[in-house]
């Protein structure tokens, strides 16, 4: 029999015990260490901090090891539990400078999901939301905390089930008041830190109100940090957010400048008719690069960007902005990131903390609102250890003081010039597409408006001054047969003291386009004027405006426009209300009229005002006979004869049914006339637009050739004459836009055969010109 022997093997451990203990001792560890941030204020690398294994693993896996110079100051003090006001340059890398003292809090108070919510990170806009959300699951994967994002856009009631149950919250502000408001069991009494990105345009003026109400909602005891590329240190805006003896961490302030330093910038002076030739001939010539085009407003961007998309610059387009969808914006915004060359043209929007991958160029066709707005927008090139370029158009009305104001904010910006012979013009075009299309008409109508509203607008007089644009010129640039009316309205003398304070904020712009439909002419438009009334300091959005009217079926046409446009998107026209969901909320608190509320009964789409003749005879009643007797009264026909001369002319039904056959007749004579009218209009039309033909012919055989001259300049890379002829003999060669006279002489040859080339009429016709302009290029 064999004995069974005892087997030497060690005791089996309790390794969830261990692993617990040795969790204590590591909370202990980082808790004593981090109570004293100086200790750890030249710390390298993520692993040298007082933070746990799990958020180092995190930020090993996201290939972050050593530290920004922002995370370096910041992190060790708000782990010590201190307020901080953190303000550092575009792509310092803030993210993590807040997100990692997130993670460590919670982590320390052993949080888990039956505590509710304990940290809360709001942002200005949804796509800077989605990225903080995004780099937060990155580091955040090896904690046992649920994070949420809530940005609206989406249904609340599939986001109420699961909001009430997250440890973290990214969120915009309007989508997270609704869910305080509106969400059973949303609860934030136990809210231990709270993170305001973008912290300046949180607290400016836009979101005071839905600020102020979240904090009400919050505890007093918490943790509050706030980070942004240009901070404020108002004390009121401190006091509002009772932040304790704050630390205030701003690490590049003693720096030379306030931009990133391998960020090139350049501006250039240009007429405001001239700004889209340019920018389209300096896209033209960057086919290989990816860049961003800031644009004052929602429909000028539009515009642009299809305009834009009809010429083909053979480089993807994209356009982003606060009249999109949400899945739309969102979408744009990833595919921009994963795009390697593409042009993405946004308003304000996209100007704070995104941080698109590898942008070569900013390109700020509108003067920004202020340098902060500048330095923004150029922050998203030359992010962390890039490089990059940025480009400011600037009107010769803007040049003094907008170059004042940036070097006040110590912003390095050097002028350039454009040589004229390397421009495009897209004049001819625009007017093309404006002619043939009138959606595109319209929305050029739309840009223009919104352009010298933008400008009317700002508060900077000094720098903005709309009556020195020349607006006749610009219609026509942008392919307008002329400049829609305009009537710039200030809000009317100070009725009392308030209204008094808010004037000169309030002014407002209001400029409404009609169509004149009644003409039955769809090319030419006439612009009506309209006045409203200022109710508040603000400037009122459209769809205000538009409940506010009594008479709207006077404009209803135009309204019912903007109705059809609005309430697809639920956003409002200024870029201040453009980035989140504060507009449907105020649209909720909206209340109606009950003669508003007749008023919008009225018909909303286009197609149902627009009968035909046959539909509206059918709804007309039928016409009715009627005599008129010796005082004037009118009587029915058969009143006013006796029963033997009525019979003369036959009995009733046969009367009827002559009288039937009468108007009949009379209808089918209007018929034809109306018939040979049409025909006539059909066959002008036809004749326009062949003719309109030949001219596009003409042009696109015009545009080859020039589009094939500028893709020969598309080998170099600089693109400025930025100093003198001495100083460029020393660089690289000039740019395609800046080659020298000899080939502007060939170019300008070359455009001048073409010019002189017959319009084809057959097929051989068409070859002999083809092999004419093989021969030229
Ligand atoms: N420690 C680090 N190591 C390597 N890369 C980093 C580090 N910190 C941040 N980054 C990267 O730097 C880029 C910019 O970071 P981030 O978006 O946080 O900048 P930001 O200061 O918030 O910019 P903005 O002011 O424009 O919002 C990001 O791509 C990020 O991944």
């Amino acid at each position: 029999m064999v004995k069974s022997k005892k087997t030497n093997k060690p005791q089996p451990v309790n390794k969830r015990k261990l692993k617990r203990q040795e969790e204590e001792k590591e909370l202990q560890d980082i808790e004593t260490k981090s109570a004293d941030p100086q200790s750890h204020s030249n710390s390298k690398l993520f692993s040298e901090l007082p933070i746990s294994r799990k958020t180092i693993e995190g930020l090993k896996r996201a290939n972050y090891v050593e530290l920004t110079d922002i995370q370096r100051k910041a992190v060790p003090l708000a782990l010590a539990k201190r307020d901080v006001l953190g303000a550092a340059k575009t792509g310092s890398g803030k993210t993590l400078a807040f997100l990692i003292p997130v993670l460590e809090v919670l982590y320390r108070a052993k949080w888990n999901h039956e505590d509710g919510l304990g940290a809360l990170v709001i942002s200005p806009t949804r796509e800077l939301a989605v990225q903080i959300f995004e780099v937060l699951k990155k580091i955040g994967k090896q904690h046992m905390l649920s994070a949420g994002l809530i940005i609206g856009g989406k249904d609340l009631a599939v986001e109420q089930d699961r909001v009430a149950k997250m440890n973290i919250l990214v969120a915009t502000p309007g989508r997270l008041l609704q869910h305080m408001d509106q969400t059973a069991g949303f609860d934030c009494d136990n809210l231990q830190i709270l993170v305001l990105d973008e912290a300046d345009r949180i607290l400016d003026m836009g979101f005071q109100k839905e600020l102020n109400a979240i904090v009400e909602n919050l505890p007093k005891q918490r943790q509050t940090l706030l980070f942004s590329a240009t901070q404020t240190k108002s004390i009121k805006d401190l006091a509002r957010l009772s932040l304790k003896d704050p630390e205030y961490v701003a690490v590049h302030e003693k720096a030379d400048h306030s931009t990133p330093q391998k960020l090139t910038q350049h501006y250039l002076v240009c007429e405001l008719p001239k700004k889209l030739d340019i920018l389209y001939s300096f896209i033209r010539s960057h086919l290989q690069s990816k860049a961003v085009v800031f644009i004052s407003s929602c429909n000028q961007t539009r515009f642009v960007f299809e305009t834009f998309c009809k010429l083909h610059p053979g480089i993807p387009l994209l356009h982003l902005h606060g009249k999109q969808k949400q899945t739309k914006r969102v979408e744009i915004f990833r595919k921009y990131c994963s795009m390697r060359h593409a042009v993405l043209f946004a308003t304000d929007i996209a100007a704070r903390g995104l941080d698109f991958p590898a942008v070569d160029w900013v390109i700020q066709l509108d003067c920004p609102e202020d340098a902060d707005t500048y330095i923004h927008r150029v922050g998203r090139t030359a992010r962390f250890d890039a490089s990059g370029q940025a480009l400011l158009f600037l009107t010769p009305s803007e040049n003094e003081a907008m170059q004042a104001e940036l070097a006040k904010k110590k912003v390095p910006i050097e002028e350039v010039k454009i040589r004229a012979s390397k421009q495009q013009s897209i004049q001819n075009q625009l007017q093309s597409f404006c002619f043939q299309d009138p959606e595109i008409k319209h929305l050029g109508q739309k840009a223009f408006i919104a352009y010298m509203r933008s400008v009317y607008l700002q508060r900077n007089k000094d720098i903005f001054k709309v009556h020195a644009l020349p607006a006749e010129e610009f219609a026509q640039s942008i392919g307008l047969p002329g400049a829609p009316k305009i009537k710039f309205v200030k809000a009317s003398a100070a009725k009392d003291a308030q209204r008094a304070q808010a004037k000169e904020k309030s002014e407002a712009l209001n400029a409404e386009v009609e169509e004149d439909e009644a003409s039955g002419s769809e090319e030419e438009s006439e612009v009506e004027e309209s006045e409203v009334k200022q109710k508040s300091a603000k400037p009122m959005s459209k769809i205000e405006k538009m409940f506010q009217r009594k008479n709207q079926n006077i404009l209803s046409d135009h309204y019912n426009k903007l109705i059809d446009f609005e309430e697809e998107n639920l956003l409002d026209s200024t870029e201040a209300n453009e980035d989140d969901e504060f507009i449907t909320l105020r649209r909720r608190d909206h209340k109606l009229e009950s003669d508003d509320e007749a008023d919008l009964m009225l018909p909303m789409s286009r197609r149902q005002l627009k009968l035909t003749k046959k539909e509206l005879a059918k709804k007309q009643s039928k016409g009715e006979r009627i005599v008129f007797d010796d005082e004037g009264k009118p009587h029915a026909l058969y009143e006013m004869q006796d029963e033997e001369s009525f019979l003369k002319d036959g009995d009733a039904a046969t009367q009827r049914q002559k009288y039937l056959e009468e108007e009949a007749d009379l209808m089918k004579e209007a018929d034809i006339e109306d018939k040979a009218v049409a025909k006539e209009k059909r066959r002008e039309k036809r004749l326009a637009k062949k003719l309109r033909e030949r001219e596009q012919s003409a042009n696109e055989e015009h545009g080859a050739v020039l589009a094939g001259s500028s893709d020969e300049f598309d080998e170099e890379m600089e693109e400025f004459d930025g100093g003198s002829e001495e100083e460029d003999t020393g660089k690289k060669r000039e740019a395609k836009w800046f080659e020298d006279d000899s080939s502007d002489e060939e170019a300008s040859a070359k455009r001048a055969k073409l010019i002189e080339v017959e319009q084809p009429e057959t097929i051989a016709d068409q070859e002999a010109l083809a092999l004419k302009l093989l021969g030229a290029a």
